[in-house]
Order: C-alpha cells, then structure tokens, then sequence
C-alpha cells in the first residue's frame, strides 16, 4: 500500500507528464453501456415533457439570441466591430428574428487557423479517455439537461416537429457522440498482428497534420455535431463553418461542449459568407482535410478548389476530403408489395421534414396496375389526416399547433426554387400533379406536399435534387420490374437511398443485385429514410459523396494518419546475409 504522500508524488509526475498519463490509461475501456439513445414519443399524455419543452420554445421566441463568433474560446460580436450579421428567422413565422448571427471577417478567419494550430499539441496529447469524455458529457447533458432547450433551437430555426427534432439533435446526435468513442476505442486497438521474435511493432493513430474545416448543412443538428465531433475525438482541431440557417441550434450545441469540458481553440466557430470563409482557409498551408455535409454543387466546388491547391503545391498534405451530399432516392414497388405498407411509408419518407433530407424519398416506380389503388389510399390519406399545413395558421411551430406533421421549407430562396418547380409542372405537357401544388408565405415558408407524374422516366424531374415535399412518380407496366431496376441505376447521378417494396423474394433479390450501385443505404420494405447511428451506417456513392458512412466506425479511419513503429530487440553482430558466407 503507497503511503498517501508517495501517491501523491506520483500523481504530480503524472500530471507533468502525458506520456506517462497515457501509458497509465491504456487499459481503461470506454463504458459498456452504450447503446441508442431512446427517442421520447411526446404523446399527448406527457404533459411534463410537453410543458417543459414549450417552455424553452417560448424562451427562445420571446427574444433573439445574439451569437457571437468563437474562436479559441473568446467570444467576438458584431456590435461596435466592423463585422456584419446575419438574422436567422423562424421559417415558419419569417418576420419573428431568432438569432442575430456575427459574420466572421478576413482576420477572423486568419484568428481560427492560429487558434487552431495553437490548441492542438495540447489536445491531441490529452489522453484518449480524457478527449472522450468531453464527447460523452455533452451526450448526457443533451438529453438531459439542453434537452428541451434542444429541441426547440432545432424546431423553431430549421422547421421541424417534435418528432423530427427528436431523432436528429437528441438521439442522433447524442449517438453520434457516444459511438464513435466506442469505435475510435476500437481502432485505436487495432494494432499489428505480427511481431517477429526480438520485434515489437506498433500502430499509433496520429491526428492529420493543421486543421479541419468543417461544413454543416442547416437540415440536421446531428451532422454539424459529427462534421466536428468525429474529427475532434481523433485529436484534431477543427474550424467550424455553420449554416447560416441553424445558427442558433449550432451555437447552443458548441455551449454544450464547452460545459462538457472542450477545450479553447478545439472548434472554433465561425459563421459567416460561405465563400469568404472557405477561400480563406483553403489557402491555408494549414489546410488539413475537410469534413463537409451539403450540396453536390458546393461539394464539387470545394473539391475543385483543393485540387487546385494540391496542384499548386500549396498544402503540406493530400488534405482529406470526407464528403456527403444530395440525393435522388427511390422507392421501387413491386406489384406482390404490401400496399398500406408502401403508401405509409412513401408518405413518411417523401413528406416529413418537407421533404429536406438528403435520404428523402423523391422518385417511386409503381407498377401500372397498382397505380390506381397505391395513390388511392395515399391520397384518401393525405386528405383525411390534413397534412397540408398550406393557408392555416396552424403550423405546427407558429400558431401553436405542435402536433403537426409537416412544417415550413427553410428559407426564401427554398420556397422561390419549390414553386417554380411546382408552376413548371403545371405547363409542361409530360407531367401532370396528381396531389398537392399549393404554396403559402404568408407567414412562414410554406409548400404543401405535391405528387407528379411523369411520362418520360427520364425527365428532369426524375433525376433532379429538390429538396422539399415534391415527390415525382413512374408508371412502368407490370412485366418490367427489371427492366425499371436498370433504369432507376441509370437515371440519376446520385447514389444515396432507395428502398423496394415486395412480398416476392424473387423480386426482392433481384432488385437487391440490380441495384448494388444505386445507393449507399438499401431498404427493403421500409421507407428510404432513418438511418440510425450504428444500426444502419450513413451515406452514398456516385456523386452523393465519398461513403465514409457516419455512424459507423470507418469514417474516423478518415481523420487519422498512421504511424506504424518497429522497436528491435535483438542487435546486429555482423551486416552480412547468411548467403553471403
Ligand atoms: N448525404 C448526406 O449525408 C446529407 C445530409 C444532409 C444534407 N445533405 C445535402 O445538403 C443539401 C441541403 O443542405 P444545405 O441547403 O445546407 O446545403 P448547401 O450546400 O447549400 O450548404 C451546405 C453548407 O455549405 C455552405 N456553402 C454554401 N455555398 C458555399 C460555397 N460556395 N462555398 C463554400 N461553402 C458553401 C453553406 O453555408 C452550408 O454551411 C442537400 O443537397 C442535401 O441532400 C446531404
Ligand atoms: N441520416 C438521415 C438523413 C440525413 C440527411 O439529410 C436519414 O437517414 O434520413
């Protein structure tokens, strides 16, 4: 037994010295008890989860927040600066400012390469365990205590439900936190297999040299959490570009881990002019990967730009690119599918969130004579349950119906490309709305969900990304099944989701082996939506984006660059080979 002043010796040298921090941890093993996150149902009977979270609704409604930038821990505002800003405003209710958001300038962005070079010896020498648990924390305070607060930043800034603020900024994020410790454990331990005698080789996962420029789309809390939080438990720095429409849920996300313990300088937050900010931190020697969710458009443009920037020799490295875009996702039903099964499904996977997920589903293949019945029932349905938020002030945010299914689309620029989309359907002589086509931005940014047909399985609307409730349908004749695989792989660009729907294994088999190439996520008999953290790993191919698969351990192999070290025990006595005598 160490008598308590020796142990206490012990303990400074430790504290002095993370080498030997490390070796003292190495066996400690993340806790066993992660697993997902549960989603809380909200029924009308939880009165306490309804009160507390229409309290923190009304908090954040009652006065716009100001978000500052962050860079190495400091808060910078725009008032009394030269800095512009941003006023992010409910999409339901445009004229209500929910956050005035800071613009970052040249010499800020300038300020959060420092800031990040400068925090990221201390960081990525933390202890893994340590590093970890900054991650953990934040998981346990957010769907505890920022639960409701949460929510609601997630429902009044980017227009969802309960439900679809639920599955992203509470359980998806939070599983994102909690697992990818699991897998970076994981990885950590996968070492080499063979020593030979009088050798001891080693794998040491070092973080990538300079910085990670991090870009989150507005539609999920969740994914700016993993654009930052994957790379940061490698023990990189991160810079954090925003998007301007969830400002406010981002920000109260970087105060969460910043109460869980993150250091200064580990994520710095930046928002502001997307190209302003980018240009400025690709020209960085500094520039170390980038972890990007979001268009195929500005996706391409980035990957352009660092090309370029490789070519000219500007970085240290190859930067990683870890990307994940648009989709163009199917559902395919066969004639042997459960109908009710497929009508729901297609209801939830094209209309919730307004269609504003990259998963979402916004082509379906029918067979002819199923046709009729298939959007029957869809129809009947979408009447009877008033999905149609459109011309009501009933929304499910702004006049107090927080019950509702369907919401607002993002912004304006969203709402002016949906009804052009919709006004084009209704004089082009090859579609035909067979449902929806209203619009409504009265008060808030609102499009009701729209069925078209289309005659020409390759008509643009068939193949293009439009991100909101539209979702466009094919009538192949019933002895085509196969034929329609071929044609869903080679309509489109993409290649994310897409589920079929069939009762016949045959069928089934056959559209699995057709479409392998299709999409990065294959559902059979469930909607092309909902990935879930560690149950089904995220993401596409094609120019849907790389498929590292968040929620999944590959990805953190993307933010990681080994070092592989040989230790030899036994010395040479002679240079010669034994055939050399
Ligand atoms: N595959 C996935 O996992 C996934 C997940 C969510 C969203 N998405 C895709 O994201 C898109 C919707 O999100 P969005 O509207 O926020 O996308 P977006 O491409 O408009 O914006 C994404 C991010 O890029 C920034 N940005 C925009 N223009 C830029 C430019 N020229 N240079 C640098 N940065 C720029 C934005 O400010 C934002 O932070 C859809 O295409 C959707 O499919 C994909
Ligand atoms: N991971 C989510 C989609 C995120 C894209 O926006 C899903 O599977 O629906």
């Amino acid at each position: 037994m160490l008598s308590t002043s020796t142990r206490l010796q012990l303990q400074k040298i430790a504290g002095r010295n993370s080498i030997r921090t490390i070796s003292q941890l190495s066996y400690v093993n993340p806790p066993t008890h992660i697993k997902n996150e549960q989603v809380k149902p909200f029924t009308n009977t939880d009165t306490k989860d309804w009160d507390l979270l229409r309290a923190s609704i009304m908090k954040f409604k009652s006065s716009s927040l100001e978000v500052p930038l962050v860079i190495n821990g400091e808060r910078i505002y725009y008032n009394n600066s030269n800095r512009s800003v941003f006023a992010q405003s409910n999409p339901a209710c445009h004229k209500q400012v929910l956050a005035n958001v800071t613009q970052a300038t040249e010499l800020d962005v300038k300020d959060a390469i420092q800031a990040a070079k400068e925090a990221k010896s201390k960081w990525y020498q933390l202890p893994f365990y340590d590093r970890a648990a900054v991650f953990l924390k934040a998981a346990d305070l957010i769907s505890t205590k920022y639960r409701y607060d949460m929510l609601a930043a997630t429902m009044l800034g980017q227009g969802k439900n309960v439900y679809q603020a639920e599955i992203d900024c509470i359980t998806e994020l939070s599983d994102f936190f909690r697992f990818n410790v699991k897998y970076a454990h994981d990885l950590y331990n996968l070492q080499p297999v063979q020593s030979a005698q009088g050798v001891w080789n080693k794998a040491e996962y070092r973080p990538l040299e300079g910085f990670i420029y991090a870009v989150s789309p507005f539609n999920f809390t969740a994914i700016a959490a993993n654009l930052i939080g994957a790379p940061a438990l490698m023990g990189n720095t991160v810079i954090w570009k925003p998007s301007q429409s969830a400002a406010l849920s981002n920000y109260l996300l970087l105060t969460v881990l910043e109460e869980a313990g993150l250091p200064k300088g580990v994520i710095n937050f930046v928002p502001g002019d997307p190209i302003l900010v980018t240009d400025q931190l690709l020209a960085s020697k500094e520039f170390g990967g980038l972890h990007f969710t979001g268009s195929t458009q500005v996706f391409k443009q980035l990957y352009g730009k660092i090309q370029t920037g490789v070519v000219n020799g500007l970085y240290r490295d190859y930067p990683r690119i870890v990307g994940e875009t648009g989709g163009k996702n199917f559902h395919l039903i066969h004639k042997s599918a459960n109908i009710p099964n497929a009508v729901f499904s297609t209801i939830r996977g094209a209309f919730e969130f307004q269609g504003q997920k990259c998963s979402a589903t916004s082509r379906l293949y029918i067979p002819q004579s199923k046709s009729e019945e298939f959007f029957r029932d869809l129809i009947g349905t979408l009447q009877q349950q008033k999905v149609t938020p459109v011309n009501t002030a009933a929304s499910p945010i702004s006049g107090g119906d927080l019950h509702g299914f369907m919401g607002p689309v993002i912004h304006e620029q969203s709402y002016n490309k949906l009804i052009k989309v919709i006004e084009e359907a209704k004089t082009d002589p090859e579609l035909e709305i067979i449902y929806g086509g209203q619009y409504d931005k009265g008060e808030g940014w609102f499009v009701g969900p729209t069925i078209i047909k289309c005659k020409d399985p390759k008509h643009k609307f068939m193949t293009t990304e439009f991100f909101g409730p539209i979702l466009s349908v094919y009538e192949y004749p019933d002895n085509k099944f196969s034929e329609t695989c071929d044609l869903i792989d080679q309509t489109s660009m993409y290649g994310l989701t897409g589920s079929v729907f069939a009762k016949d294994r045959e069928a089934i088999n056959l559209a699995d082996e057709k479409l392998k190439f299709s999409c990065g996520n294959f559902y059979i008999n469930d909607k092309c939506t909902g990935a879930v953290v560690a149950q089904q790993w995220f993401g596409g191919a094609r120019m849907s984006g790389t498929d590292d698969k968040s929620g999944g351990p590959s990805i953190l192999n993307r933010f990681v660059s080994i070092r592989n070290t040989k230790e030899n025990f036994v010395e040479l006595t002679d240079f010669k080979y034994p055939s050399n005598y």
